[in-house]
């Protein structure tokens, strides 16, 4: 480890090499995220006697779903969300997770226009369906958390079996082995091992003082970034910004939301105020990942609001935590903050994440005619500040 004296107050400590506490939960839910996208299957120990074998549901072809009726001698089932259950009528679950027991029906078409409300269906393929609520510990609501993570539709086909000796069967099998409490715990897990792993001046526009930080997670997972422009110092509340990542708005200039007026007039308030941090969290689409946010706007050109369209795909309205927020300002010793942001929710999870909001800032731009049907869902629906 070495502490790097920084040319303004605060110091921040890069870890030389991979953590050598490196969880090997983290790892173990990176691997399986990795083989969830490429279309394999993983295997969920629910340390109860019982496994769950788990597919996702986007991109489940008829060799894959045959697979996992081999793996187990069973029938899978389709795991869909409460949201998305909800949103095709069939009524109000208890919990988050809902299974649809799908028989012979389980076929990839029907799969997809469960799943995905971009997809053609005809309530008529699935009235005979039955759907029950899942339990919240359940490995299958630990196989919906995987596919959330791996930025897929959330939806995965599960099928649970006996096990005595887990590792023996995912070796024999070949299969990703993780637990269910591993994927439970990943994301705070995750945010609590981040570590700053290298830092560089990158003179900006508007703010020519500006040192980046890089931090990662102990699994090597996803980055994120502390922009620090000035000196900030950390015995006074600190201006900061909390940004979400935005491809579409940051980078292009996409006039359906706001984000890139907040990102470059967060960055010219704190330069003129004098110093400050911008931290850039991953966590694009309010967490729900690029492919589904483009999704979501496809939705919301046929009329629904930014929220519903999240729900429409089976996603919370907001996915995101800001954990990692609270852990990147620990590391950079920043206790109290003047807060840039019009969303109230932030606030308030930033106080349970024990960061001192000591002011909330003001950080509204001027409306076009794209992003307006936004901004006014945010400020009807969502409780953000006009
Ligand atoms: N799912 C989804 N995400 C969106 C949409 N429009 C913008 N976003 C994402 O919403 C996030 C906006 O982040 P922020 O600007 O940090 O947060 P905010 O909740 O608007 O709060 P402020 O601090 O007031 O800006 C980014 O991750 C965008 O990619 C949308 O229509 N659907
Ligand atoms: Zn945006």
């Amino acid at each position: 480890m070495s502490v790097i004296a920084m040319p303004h107050r605060l110091s921040i400590t890069l870890s030389e090499t991979k953590s050598a506490t490196t969880a090997p939960s983290l790892l173990a839910v990176d691997r399986a995220l990795s083989d969830l996208r490429r279309g394999q299957i993983v295997a969920i120990d629910n340390a109860n006697g019982l496994i769950t074998l788990v597919l996702a549901a986007e991109g489940a072809t008829k060799s894959t779903i045959q697979r996992l009726k081999d793996l187990s001698k069973g029938q899978p089932d389709l795991i869909i969300t409460a949201a998305r259950a909800h949103t095709l009528g069939l009524g109000i679950f208890k919990y988050k997770a809902v299974r649809a027991k799908m028989g012979k029906a389980l076929r990839p078409d029907l799969i997809e226009s469960l799943v995905n409300p971009l997809a053609e269906f005809s309530k008529n393929d699935f009235f005979d369906i039955p759907f029950e609520d899942i339990d919240l510990d359940s490995g299958e609501s630990a196989a919906i958390g995987l596919t959330k993570l791996s930025r897929l539709l959330p939806a995965a086909i599960t099928v649970n079996l006996p096990v005595d000796d887990f590792k023996s069967f995912i070796s024999a099998e070949n299969l990703m082995g993780v637990t269910n409490h591993d994927i439970f715990g990943y994301e705070e897990a995750a945010a609590r091992s981040l570590r700053a792993v290298s830092d560089a001046q990158v003179p900006l526009a508007d703010a020519p003082q500006t040192k980046m930080v890089a931090f990662r997670p102990a699994d090597g997972g996803i980055e994120h970034i502390a922009i620090i422009i000035g000196e900030p110092n950390p015995n006074e509340p600190v201006l900061i910004r909390i940004h979400s990542e935005c491809f579409t708005g940051d980078l292009v200039g996409s006039l359906r939301c706001d984000c890139g007026d907040q990102l470059r007039g967060a960055i010219k308030a704190i330069a003129d105020h004098g110093s400050g941090i911008l931290l850039y969290l991953a966590q694009e689409g309010r967490g729900i990942g690029l492919i589904n946010k483009l999704r979501a706007y496809k939705l919301q050109d046929t009329g629904l609001d930014t929220f519903d369209a999240n729900e429409q795909l089976g996603f919370d309205a907001d996915e995101r935590v800001y954990i990692p927020a609270a852990q990147m300002l620990d590391h950079l010793g920043v206790k109290q903050v003047r807060l840039m942001t019009n969303n109230p929710e932030k606030v308030k999870v930033l106080g349970t994440c024990h960061v001192d909001v000591v002011e909330r800032v003001e950080h509204a731009f001027e409306t076009n005619k794209h992003n307006e049907p936004y901004l006014f869902a945010k400020a009807t629906k969502g409780g953000h500040y006009l």
